[in-house]
């Protein structure tokens, strides 16, 4: 199976330069990628039914013989159409296919097949236009129907796979050793291939799919483990002495408990273990994980190392800047940031200042990343929200020190299944615990009717100084009809509800300090009200706002909702969160009814990840994990045997390079090499 992989599609009969180009569009460019090429769904041929028993319309499949020979007729502009009859022992239906000239010579005049398709009526009778079929010799079986691209359709596809099976040698070699799959029922590696493609019967299917999504998970879980073993072989820098009692001084409270075992653990890892520190610090919204972030690059620092905060937004790194300075004035730490709108000068001279140390702790976006800047001696890399940075990008960060500490925050909070893969290189503190006095915002969905309502209760909040949030989702005049622009609602808020109060407006298409000074605004209490697109999803944080209205809830993921209201309760006031929603179906009423029965973020994104699947819930790609070609992050009782299988097999073998595993450890590599993985060693 290896050397498929190095022979390219052209290398099968039919397939030339042409074909090989459309086969590459949908990412195949050799025979083994054409193999693991698996059907987006299949259609049962297994379960035929006698013509004279259809008696309504509907998909069927019928296994019958060809009555006439097939006829051609030109229709005006060129168009032809194809016409014949069939029949079984109870009746006939007529087949109809358009613009398909090859027909004639495909149904061979008296000979039978299993036609599949939608069946319909007409005054002369029943007819099938344009049927799938396949030789009655195939025998009753389940269609594979691919994903197909532009000028490659499905059955072009399923003929190439069919001739790529047939290369494939006597004996696969078998990734996963037999002692493993014997104990956990998964079948050898190339019934699973036979039948993924061509099952005889659903069970057959079932059982090659298990087999092929457990592998799979099994090869990425197995990765994850040796990405994090690797960087517990490397030194860490050294630190050798705790300043966090020093840094909870310079809080204006007191840390939780749960903040507090997450400062320990991390001091922990850098003092006590001769290796770098891989830690994921996961905490929901408004738990507290910058303080937490802080205090680690305080002893970094005062260890004589510098340290860089990696934030997700120009926004939020702009807030934890000025957070940083204000907590550390006075402790002589030098604080800079670096994102990518700053005046070329201005990143000139932090750059400079980290190259010759003088900046020693740095908060940035990705600019922090490119190749321009380099550090004098980084001890911690921080990266804020990791699943949008990936593997790869973190790795970047690193290698811009000589081993630095890792300390990864995330306030997504991600299913215990699935987080043990997407964080398997990395140790976890959970901070289970919010800052005292908060009160759980009480949420509520409105039709757009309530409007008015909501206007008066925001008056009134502002009236006992408080502020609020009004999140409109989209920023384009018109993009969507009934879909208020941010400025344009604004506007109308101003003039007609608000008129004395003031309103701020924040969104994607401002410039960065124009985004920055209404941020501010709103900050110091200027701006009572801000409207915003989600430009202030993650991280905001303005303690003294008690109001989150968001328009048009219906466009949002419930983890989004869940990050939007996260925004307010925040201090120790009773906040609110209202929705307001005029399109919803059934489903969308329950989506968003999810919002108001829980305040718990791992139960909302548990129903995220059920109602919306992984694609959704991270964002395409974002979630830094190689592409998977057959299993589901959804998919937790694979997750969790694939989980169990990988023990097994580290428990057994000991060692990845053992002989046992050559071939298992192969398609890590494979898996990792995909999508612009090549982190592994
Ligand atoms: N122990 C504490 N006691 C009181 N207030 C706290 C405590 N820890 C943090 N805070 C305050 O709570 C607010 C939220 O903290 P922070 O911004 O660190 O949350 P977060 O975990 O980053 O949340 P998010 O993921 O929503 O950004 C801040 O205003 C912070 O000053």
């Amino acid at each position: 199976m290896p050397s498929l992989f190095k022979t390219p599609v052209s290398a099968l009969s039919g397939v030339g330069p042409k074909r090989a180009e459309q086969f590459e569009k949908l990412g195949i460019s050799s025979v083994g990628e054409l193999i693991q090429f698996y059907p987006r769904a299949y259609e049962d041929w297994s379960e035929v039914t006698p013509i004279a028993d259809i008696t309504e319309e509907g998909t069927y499949c019928v296994k019958a013989v060809v009555g006439s020979a097939v006829s051609n007729t030109m229709l005006a502009g060129g168009r032809f159409i194809c016409k014949t009859t069939v029949y079984d022992d109870t009746g006939t239906v007529k087949l109809v296919f358009f613009n398909n000239k090859y027909i004639s010579q495909m149904l061979a005049y008296g000979a039978e097949y299993f036609f599949y398709g939608k069946i319909t009526f007409d005054s002369y009778g029943s007819q099938m236009v344009a049927p799938a079929f396949s030789p009655a010799r195939q025998g009753p079986h389940i269609h594979p129907v691919y994903r197909s691209t532009a000028g490659l359709n499905s059955k072009t596809i399923e003929g190439a796979v069919q001739k790529s099976l047939k290369m494939l040698p006597e004996t696969v070699g078998d990734p996963l050793p037999e002692g493993i799959r014997k104990k956990f029922d998964l079948c050898g590696l190339r019934k699973a291939i036979e039948d993924i493609h061509f099952p005889k019967t659903t069970a057959d299917l079932e059982y090659a799919r298990r087999r092929l999504v457990t592998e799979e998970l099994v090869v990425l879980n197995l990765g994850m483990r040796s990405l994090r073993d690797h960087s517990r072989t490397l030194s860490g820098v050294k630190i050798h002495e705790d300043f966090s009692a020093q840094f909870e001084e310079l809080l204006p409270f007191e840390l939780t408990g749960a903040q507090k075992r997450a400062i320990a653990d991390c001091v922990n890892d850098m003092l006590s273990k001769p290796s770098q520190m891989n830690r994921l610090v996961q905490g929901d919204v408004g738990s507290g994980k910058t303080a937490v972030a802080a205090s680690v690059c305080f002893t970094v620092i005062k260890n004589g190392f510098q340290a860089a905060f990696m934030a997700p937004t120009e926004i939020l790194a702009a807030q934890h800047y000025e957070t940083f300075q204000k907590l550390l004035e006075g402790t002589g730490v030098t604080v800079g940031l670096l994102t990518g709108s700053l005046r070329e000068s201005d990143k000139k001279r932090v750059r400079s200042g980290l190259a010759d140390g003088t900046i020693q702790l740095v908060i940035g976006t990705h600019a922090l990343i490119t190749d321009k800047t380099e550090f004098n001696n980084l001890g911690l890399a921080v990266t804020d929200e990791q699943h949008r940075f990936g593997v790869a990008q973190r790795a970047k960060l690193l290698s811009k020190g000589d081993n630095p500490h890792l300390l990864v925050m995330s306030a997504t909070p991600i299913p215990r299944t699935l987080g043990l893969i997407i964080f398997g290189d990395l140790d976890i503190s959970v901070i289970d615990e919010l800052p005292p006095n908060r009160k759980p915002v009480r949420t509520v969905l409105l039709p757009a009717s309530g409007r008015g309502r909501i206007y008066k209760f925001i008056r009134e909040e502002v009236s006992r100084g408080r502020q609020a949030y009004i999140v409109c989702p989209l920023v384009e005049e018109g993009e969507l009809e009934g879909v208020a622009s941010a400025e344009e609602y604004a506007a109308e808020l101003m003039l007609k509800y608000f008129p004395d109060i003031p309103v701020g407006v924040v969104h994607g298409k401002l410039k960065p300090a124009e985004k920055d000074a209404v941020m501010d605004g709103f900050a110091r209490n200027e701006y009572k009200i801000l409207v915003a697109t989600t430009v202030i999803e993650v991280g905001v944080d303005v303690p003294n706002a008690s109001v989150m209205l968001i328009e048009n809830a219906e466009r949002f993921g419930l983890s989004q909702l869940h990050q939007l209201r996260g925004r307010v309760g925040r201090g120790d006031a009773q906040s609110f969160c209202v929705m307001i929603s005029d399109r919803m179906n059934q489903v969308t009423r329950q989506r968003l009814e999810v919002m108001c029965s829980t305040n718990d973020g791992f139960k909302i994104a548990d129903e995220d990840l059920k109602m919306r699947g992984p694609g959704d819930f991270f964002g395409e790609r974002q979630h830094g994990l190689p592409q998977l070609a057959i299993a589901d992050f959804a998919d937790t009782k694979s997750l969790e045997l694939s989980q169990k299988i990988a023990d097994e097999i580290m428990f057994r073998y000991k060692d990845l390079r053992s002989d046992e595993l050559r071939l298992l450890n192969a398609e890590i590599d494979r898996l990792f090499s995909r999508g612009g993985h090549n982190t592994m060693n």
